[in-house]
């Protein structure tokens, strides 16, 4: 079914993130150095490592919003510096915080969604919204609704957006079991389609294409 949901992607060639180099330095703490990873169409990858490793740190430098104290990373082979808006076309990153407006229903946060995207699927969005399991929370305020409705919110932005890199930072947080195992088949139908899924998770990810990188290796 799920595969049904998710539009296939046009894509032109493989679709490959990688990075040479990466080093990352807060305060005088090197959490990781010269690391080197690619991650290509059809993959899960799966970053891991004890609290305060530098798994957000990391997401946050494949995302552009950080830099790295040295290194690089590309984006089908470019620099993602100087690609830009180029790049960020391609990605959606849904963060810790969510990305939601707390004052604004699910439906209006998915219309914000798609006005801001720069590709997005024509689903409905209330079907978008039941899908995540929130049939009949469409139009109150997110303030009001429990830590895993708000991140079922969130995550509904993987029904809208039309992009072939995802980037989540721990989106199971706060999701019960059925929520995990719909999650965990929307990240396989993706990668299915030849698109890529990189996130970080304290659990095991439960995905046929899933491999796994340490950062205290
Ligand atoms: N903007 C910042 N300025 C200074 N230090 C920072 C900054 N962002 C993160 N850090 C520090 O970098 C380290 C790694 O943080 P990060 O959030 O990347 O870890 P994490 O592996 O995602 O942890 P967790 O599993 O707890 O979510 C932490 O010690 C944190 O305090």
């Amino acid at each position: 079914m799920i595969n049904n949901i998710l539009p296939t992607i046009a894509l032109p060639t493989t679709p490959t993130l990688s990075v040479a180099g990466l080093q990352c330095i807060r305060d005088d703490r090197v959490l990781f150095d010269n690391l080197n990873f690619s991650v290509s169409g059809g993959e899960v990858l799966q970053i891991e490592g004890r609290n305060g490793s530098g798994k957000t740190s990391l997401l946050r430098i494949l995302c552009g919003l950080a830099l790295p104290t040295e290194g690089i990373v590309y984006w089908q082979g470019q620099d993602i510096l100087d690609l830009q808006g180029d790049y960020w076309e391609n990605l959606l990153y849904i963060g810790h915080l969510a990305g939601i407006k707390v004052e604004l229903t699910p439906l209006e946060n998915l219309q914000v969604t798609r006005a801001l995207a720069s590709q997005t699927t024509d689903i409905d969005l209330t079907d978008a919204l039941a899908i995540i399991g929130l049939r009949g929370f469409e139009d109150v305020p997110v303030r009001t609704l429990s830590a895993g409705q708000q991140r079922r919110v969130a995550l509904a932005r993987l029904l809208v957006c039309n992009v072939p890199l995802w980037i989540l930072d721990e989106p199971f947080t706060s999701l019960d079991k059925a929520a995990i195992q719909m999650i965990e088949g929307l990240l396989d139908a993706h990668a299915q389609r030849g698109n890529l899924v990189v996130l970080t998770s304290h659990h095991t990810v439960n995905c046929q294409q899933a491999r796994c990188l340490d950062l205290n290796d």
